[in-house]
Parts: structure tokens; sequence; C-alpha cells
């Protein structure tokens, strides 16, 4: 597998290793030990998540707060998602940048989110389905939001207003301003 920066620290893009035969291909979407001795960080992932939205849905910006903070492994069985991920770690030098990719079924890109960032997706295509780990389990009374089109975080979710699907829970989050 390959890994590529994003400019946010721990924040990497992952691209595995695929093997392509008469059959069709075939690939290791995770392995603890490749995982670790690429990245330099910790596998140790307790819970796999799944969802399926349609076009112009975005999820996000979430994240657990404290002790129940989780990192996540993210991919798309699916379609097309533009995933993003925001640092907001204390003291980061890049608090409150954000990054944004592409993860695809077609790519199988994935993206790995460090603990102390927010995160979200907007789907692409018709319709997807995503993936993820993460290595801390859910917590609702920890769940921390910023409304996905907060001004100060200026994010580009490609989906015009008037597609934009946004669950009751999340059209209520926090600003960002109001985390500092
Ligand atoms: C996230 C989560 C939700 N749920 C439940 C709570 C609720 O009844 C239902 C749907 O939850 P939500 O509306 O929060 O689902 P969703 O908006 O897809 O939330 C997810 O968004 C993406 C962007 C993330 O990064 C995830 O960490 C998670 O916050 O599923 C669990 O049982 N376990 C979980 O781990």
């Amino acid at each position: 597998m390959d890994i590529q920066e994003t400019g946010l620290k721990d924040c990497v893009i992952i691209k595995p290793r695929v093997f392509e035969d008469s059959r069709g291909y075939f690939f290791e979407s995770f392995n603890k030990k490749t995982f670790e001795d690429k990245t330099g960080l910790s596998g140790n992932f307790v819970q796999d998540n799944q969802s399926f939205s349609s076009y112009g849905v975005i999820r996000g910006l979430h994240a657990q707060s404290g002790e129940f903070a989780q990192a996540k492994l993210v991919r798309v069985l699916k379609g097309e998602v533009l995933d993003v991920a925001v640092d907001i770690r204390p003291g980061s030098p890049t608090y409150g940048k954000h990054i944004s990719v592409k993860l695809s079924a077609e790519n199988r890109l994935q993206l790995y989110v460090p603990r102390g960032f927010l995160h979200g997706f907007s789907v692409l295509s018709e319709t997807a389905e995503f993936f993820y780990k993460c290595d801390n389990f859910y917590e609702k009374s920890a769940e921390v939001g910023v409304m996905y089109n907060d001004a100060d975080l200026g994010v580009d979710w490609m989906i015009p207003a008037s597609k934009a699907a946004i669950s009751d829970k999340d059209l209520v989050l926090n600003t960002f301003a109001s985390l500092k």
C-alpha cells in the first residue's frame, strides 16, 4: 500500500495494492501490521460502521470528544463521495484547516482521520455505500459537531445548495467558532 500525505499531520491517504487477474481483483482492505508499519499510526480499531446514502446527502461534521475520541479509517464500497476532515486538535499548527478527497469504489482510496478531527462526507454519485473502522466505540453522550456550511471552515461539498440533504440532527450543530 502507498501512503500520501495530506498536509494535516497524521491524516493520510492510503492506496491499497490491488491484484487483478482474469477472475477480478483482490486486495487487503486492512492489515493491522502493514498499516502500522507504513503509517507509524495505531491500527487498534474496535468498531466497523457502514452507511448508505443517495446523491446530495451530506453527513457531518462529526467527532466524539475527550476519552471517547475516535480515529477513523474510511472508504467507499459503492459510488463516490467527497470526504472531509477538519483538524480541531488544540494547539495544532493546522487547527481549523480541512482537507477533502474524493473516495470511490473505483479508486479504492482510504482516508485515515485522526482523533481530534471533525469528519464528514457528501455523496457525489447516485448512491454510495460508505464503510469505516473506528478505534473507539460509539458514545452518544460524547458526540460533537459543527455545521457543514460553517463560514469559517469554508468547505466546498461539491453539491448545489438546492440538492443538499442534511439530517435534522446535522442542521442544528454548532459553529466552528463556538468550539474554542
Ligand atoms: C455513528 C453511530 C450511530 N449510531 C446510531 C445513532 C442513530 O440512531 C443512527 C444514525 O446516526 P447518525 O445520524 O449520527 O449517523 P451519521 O450521520 O452517519 O453519523 C456518522 O457520520 C460520519 C460523518 C462520521 O464521521 C461518523 O463518526 C458518524 O458520526 O445510528 C449507532 O448506533 N452507532 C454509531 O456508531
